[in-house]
């Protein structure tokens, strides 16, 4: 997470003073101010490294902020960049992966499974908490929305960005799980439930529960946008390279009465021009690994 840092206005660092410089390699680096010139201050990191830097240039560290993070940076006594990406990283520490910033849910990919989040179990006690109640999480968010829908009569919208590989699918589809499973009591249609047809058609994601690889998981879930849509780039080995808006309709007693997606968007000029060690879209591999009688039958020449 890259931002402008938000000037402390009231800072006038002094001797001693413990504050964040800025580096080209960390980010960020913590150390104590040794020496004032004027604007220019000296201070030494904790790193060993000694930096002279301008006074403008410098935040301060609360040295008071807990070892393992707060859960909701609106108490942080900072919240400029390096406040924040501490916090962040002493919580990824620990396996926290979540954090609140007031009632946006900032996400840092784990780029590992951790199923123990993810599970029935969880989905049921996220059910009716109020936010902030239990740890930050894509489920208290989900059940937030869902309840306000309820409660006020209202269509409401959850926003989900980040830079490429961030985690915006995934975080997607763990949002549309909870919201099929607080909304899954539609009667059956044509022998399954629309909540199945929900899960099975956009939103399955049996790989959270049975942690299979990357690949897999794009085989089974989602399968035909993501054949179509998603290649492997740099950042991400399974990135979308569409937009998506996801609609998921309710009745008036809260269960699932339809869903519709929408796709925006596009990059089209990867199907013709692809910069190595990037891929195509899958479905042209998924195309060639056919097996014979399907690639006959289509009459793929593979030589
Ligand atoms: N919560 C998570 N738990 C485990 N792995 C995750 C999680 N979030 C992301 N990942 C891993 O990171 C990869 C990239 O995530 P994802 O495809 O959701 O990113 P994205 O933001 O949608 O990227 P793009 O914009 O390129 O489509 C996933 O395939 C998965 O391996």
């Amino acid at each position: 997470m890259r931002c402008n840092p938000l000037k402390v206005a009231t800072f006038n660092p002094t001797v001693g003073s413990r504050v964040w410089v800025e580096d080209p390699d960390e980010a960020w680096l913590d150390g104590e101010v040794v020496e004032i010139n004027g604007e220019q201050i000296k201070v030494l990191c904790t790193s060993g490294k000694q930096v002279v830097v301008k006074a403008s240039n410098i935040y301060p560290k609360d040295v008071e902020a807990p070892a393992s993070g707060v859960e909701d940076m609106t108490r942080l006594a900072y919240l400029h960049e390096p406040g924040v990406l501490q916090n962040l990283q002493s919580r990824y520490d620990i396996n926290e992966i979540y954090t609140y910033t007031g009632s946006i849910l900032i996400a840092v990919n784990p780029f590992r499974r951790l199923p123990h989040l993810y599970s029935s179990h969880m989905m049921a006690e996220y059910k009716g908490a109020s936010l902030g109640e239990l740890s930050p999480h894509p489920f208290a968010v989900a059940d937030a929305a869902y309840r306000q829908m309820i409660n006020e009569g209202v269509s409401q919208s959850i926003l989900v960005s980040g830079e490429s590989g961030a985690g915006k699918t995934e975080s997607t589809k763990l949002l549309m799980r909870y919201l099929a499973y607080m909304g899954g009591r539609a009667a059956a249609a044509e022998g399954r439930s629309v909540e199945q047809k929900v899960l099975e058609g956009l939103i399955v994601d049996i790989a959270l529960e049975t942690g299979v690889d990357n690949h897999t998981k794009t085989s089974l879930s989602n399968p035909v946008l993501e054949a179509f849509g998603n290649a492997k780039t740099v950042r991400n080995n399974n990135s979308s390279r569409f937009g998506k808006f996801v609609e998921i309709q309710f009745d008036q007693s809260g269960s699932i009465s339809g869903a519709a997606i929408r796709t925006y968007l596009l990059e089209r000029s990867r199907v013709c021009q692809v910069s190595d060690p990037e891929r195509n879209y899958h479905c042209f591999y998924m195309l060639c690994a056919a097996p014979e009688e399907v690639s006959s039958h289509l009459k793929i020449n593979r030589c």
